[in-house]
């Protein structure tokens, strides 16, 4: 019995690495039959047949799992945010940014295509950024995209860790870990202009070596709707207002319709960008409207 993590999945068989070989195994029969489908990033116990096949036996207990992407036990996420093609959404930054401290993975905000913008633009862009920095998330922001200094300090963060990229389909995922580690080759997509829609060139997660860690590039979406949570602990996903919640009147304040919220007073006073409240509202009024999700019976 040997303990490996599993790299790529692959039409029902799952690539391995343990020891530094890869294994090529798939799950068993009665394996399947407990439902439990392994994922990029488990770890896993599984028996070799010969000196490159196997099948799993056990998925061991993950440490956290995402669902856009579909990976677990991740350290860091490299959220990445084109500023123009697709232009930049703040519902969607804060909600990966949620979504992320829910699984206590820690965010790197990396803003591409800064190339595409102007001065004026760019200026604004970086007001953002200096937002979130200042609300204790890693910010990284250039004039020209993928400067050389910001792609070394990504590259020496990957030692040891589990890294993965995620971010709207076309934001330049892949293209930031072909310039991170050019080697790589990895396909990157044109834009559509007329549509400014990305044409989806990651298909599937993989974990790939770099650095000593291991890395992920990860297929793009277009909208983010993966909070499970109860809504009243929404508010502790936002970094600015846990800081500041001990100055509202109500101990269990929601920073919604109570009176004398200081959440909405920093809001009104400019403290706490009208952005991240409005995505506030928007998702919590979301989460309290959604019916419980049960797993289902069989
Ligand atoms: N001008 C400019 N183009 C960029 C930049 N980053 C990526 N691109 C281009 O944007 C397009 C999409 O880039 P990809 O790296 O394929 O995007 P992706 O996020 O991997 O896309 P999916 O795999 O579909 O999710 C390609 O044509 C890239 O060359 C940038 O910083 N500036
Ligand atoms: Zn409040």
């Amino acid at each position: 019995m040997k303990i490996g993590k599993i790299i790529q999945s692959l039409s029902g068989f799952y690539d391995v690495i343990s020891d530094g070989k890869i294994y090529r195994t798939r799950a068993r029969g009665n394996f399947r039959k407990r439902n439990i489908k392994p994922l990029v990033g488990d770890l896993i116990e599984f028996k070799s047949t010969n000196s490159n096949d196997g099948y799993v036996l056990k998925v061991l207990k993950r440490r956290n799992q995402l669902l856009r992407p579909l990976i677990s036990n991740v350290d860091q996420a490299i959220v990445v945010t084109s500023v123009k093609q697709p232009d930049f959404s703040f519902n969607l930054l804060d909600r990966q940014l949620i979504a992320l401290a829910i699984q206590h993975i820690q965010p790197i905000i990396y803003f591409t295509k800064t190339d595409l913008i102007n001065d004026d633009q760019f200026h604004k862009i970086k007001l953002v950024a200096d937002y979130y920095l200042s609300i204790g998330y890693i910010v990284i922001l250039s004039r020209e995209s993928f400067m050389d200094s910001n792609l070394k300090r990504l590259k020496d963060n990957f030692k040891n860790k589990e890294v993965t990229v995620m971010g709207q389909t076309g934001a330049g995922k892949s293209t930031l870990l072909n310039h991170i580690m050019p080697d790589l080759n990895l396909k990157t997509g044109v834009i559509s202009k007329s549509l400014h829609r990305g044409k989806h060139t990651t298909r599937r997660v993989a974990l790939l070596n770099i650095n000593n860690g291991l890395v992920a590039d990860t297929p793009g979406f277009s909208s983010y709707e993966a909070l499970n949570i109860d809504y009243r602990h929404l508010k502790d996903y936002f970094p600015e207002f846990v800081n500041n919640e001990n100055k509202c009147r109500f101990r269990e304040c929601l920073h919604v319709k109570e009176p004398h919220c200081a959440i909405k007073s920093m809001v009104d006073n400019g403290e706490i960008m009208k952005s991240r409240y409005d995505d506030y509202i928007q998702l919590f009024e979301g989460l309290k409207n959604q019916k419980p999700i049960y797993n289902k019976k069989k």
